[in-house]
Parts: structure tokens; C-alpha cells; sequence
């Protein structure tokens, strides 16, 4: 099965927009785990299994793992999240970007080593440096393409000379990532839900895309605005896919015993609001 059949089925069986983001930060664990990055599996494994139900993926942020030596737990978080939640595929958020012969060895950390579904990718270095990824046919490679951060003005946003007549950074990759980067229909694009006009733009260049849009819950983007702007359906079925990501408003959404449960409030409340505006 490939990412984009996982997803469909996800966003169906669970009803759910809404991607789980595991960023986990030892500091802010709740008291019993606090400050232990041994114990960074367990508080992940715990978040997983109350919202396997609830989300169209889960978003492991792979710096919150290598930041703690704690590689060998995502391995076996990995593992768990396939079983615990078999119907819910796993984006590698690592926004890798380098020379073909890296990203080969970047590919296999993703896909081999990991497992993951689909990866999080910088396309600043060019085609050569997305080509590998390609060759895991099936697996998802979504571009950085508008991100969330106030900081993407500053290379994103900017107006230069294009061929294909698409005057700013983050439309030309949306054009690239729509057409001849696509060889296998694996590609897709990370833009943030803090600038939903320019999802709005990104969706009409790129109507078919799924896009990843982190930046609801924390960061303050609007779940409504975002699935308005985002989203394309026909029919009842989707032809357009986004993937909206929360993380700490749902791993910290309680610093105590009961944090798992608060997690999973908060991701079916957040849920229920990116379903009730498809509508
Ligand atoms: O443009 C981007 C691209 C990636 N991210 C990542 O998403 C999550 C957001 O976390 P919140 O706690 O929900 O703010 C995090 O892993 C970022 O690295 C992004 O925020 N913006």
C-alpha cells in the first residue's frame, strides 16, 4: 500500500485530519518523568496509543530523539506505533536536504533504518538532492515549501526572475512539486497554517498534492481558516489531502499523571474542529 492509500484510509477509518507531533521534550514531561530522557519511548508510546484513533498520522520530529541519544528509543517507537496503530502512517519530520550520495544514506535512515512512510525534506539543494527518496516508490517526500516560521519571509516569500512565471520561492516549488519533480506521484508540500492565504496560493498551483500543514494549536494558526483554504473534495472524496499538525498543544496539554489522557482531549477536540469545517 502506498503513503497516499495509508493516508486516504486513515483520514477515513479515524475521520481525522489531524497529525499527532511528537516532539518530545524531557523537560516539560510531566513530574513522574521529568527531566528522564530514558524514558522519552514511554511517554511517546503513551501518547500514540490514547490518539491512535484519532489521527490521519503521527509526526516524530527526529531532533527531539537525536538531541537525547535517543535514537535507539524512536527505533522501537517506530515498531510500536505499527502496532498500536497499523491504520495511521508515520511521517519522519527531518527536513534532510544534501548531495545525492548523502541523501541515499539519509534515505535509508528514513526508510530502512526507521521505517517511516513518508519524510520531511529541504528542497533548497535541488532535484538531485530529492531523487533519492523517489526510488523508495510508495514512500511520501513532502518539500519545506512555506513554513510556519516568521523567518520563511525571508528566502520563501521572495520575488525572483522564474521561468514558469511564478514570481515567489514557495510558488516555484509548488509548481516544481505538482510537475516534473513528481516522477512517481510521491511528493507533497509543507506549508504552515499561520499563513493561510498562502496555502490558499499553494493549493491553486498544486490542487492534487497532499500537504502537511504544521502550525495549529502552539504556534496559533486557525484550524477553520486552514481547512478552508487547503482541503479539496468532490463528491465526499478527497482530491486534495492536508495533514494538519499539533504537537505541544496536545503532548503538554497536561504536566501531570493524567497526561495522556489530556492528549488525547485535546487531539479530539482539535479533530472534531478540522471536521466540522470540511463541511
Ligand atoms: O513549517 C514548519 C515545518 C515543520 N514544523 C514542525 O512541526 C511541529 C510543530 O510543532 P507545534 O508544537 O505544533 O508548534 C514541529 O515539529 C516543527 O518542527 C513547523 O512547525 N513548521
Amino acid at each position: 500500500m502506498t503513503f497516499l492509500d495509508q493516508l486516504r484510509n486513515a483520514e477515513r477509518q479515524n475521520r481525522s485530519l489531524l497529525c499527532v507531533g511528537l516532539d518530545p521534550d524531557p523537560a516539560r514531561f510531566p513530574a513522574h518523568l521529568k527531566n528522564d530522557a530514558s524514558r522519552i519511548y514511554d511517554f511517546c508510546a503513551a501518547i500514540v496509543e490514547a490518539t491512535a484513533d484519532t489521527a490521519i498520522a503521527f509526526k516524530p520530529q527526529i531532533a527531539y530523539f537525536a538531541a537525547h541519544r535517543a535514537e535507539e528509543q524512536l527505533e522501537r517507537l517506530m515498531a510500536h506505533m505499527r502496532s498500536v496503530a497499523p491504520q495511521v502512517p508515520v511521517i519522519l519530520d527531518a527536513k534532510r536536504g544534501d548531495i545525492g550520495s548523502t541523501a541515499q544514506q539519509y534515505a535509508i535512515e528514513a526508510f530502512e533504518r526507521y521505517g517511516a512512510d513518508a519524510v520531511t525534506l529541504s528542497p533548497f539543494m535541488g532535484f538531485d538532492s530529492v531523487q533519492p527518496y523517489l526510488q523508495y516508490h510508495g514512500k511520501g517526500a513532502f518539500l519545506l515549501c512555506r513554513t510556519s516560521n516568521p523567518g520563511g519571509d525571508d528566502l520563501q516569500n521572495q520575488r525572483f526572475a522564474s521561468v514558469d512565471g511564478e514570481p515567489r520561492l514557495y510558488e516555484h516549488v509548488a509548481r516544481l512539486a505538482q510537475g516534473p519533480w513528481n516522477l512517481n506521484g510521491q511528493l507533497g508540500l509543507v506549508v504552515g497554517a499561520t499563513y493561510p492565504a498562502e496555502i490558499e496560493r499553494v493549493r491553486e498551483i498544486a490542487p492534487t498534492l497532499p500537504l502537511l500543514i504544521p502550525g495549529v494549536g502552539a504556534q496559533g494558526g486557525d484550524a477553520v481558516a486552514t481547512v478552508k483554504a487547503g482541503l479539496r473534495a468532490q463528491g465526499g472524496e478527497t482530491t486534495g489531502p492536508i495533514i494538519v499538525n499539533s504537537s505541544r498543544a496536545i503532548l503538554y496539554a497536561s504536566a501531570s499523571a493524567d497526561f495522556a489522557e489530556a492528549a488525547r482531549r485535546v487531539a479530539l477536540k482539535t479533530r472534531d474542529e478540522l471536521h466540522a469545517a470540511r463541511i
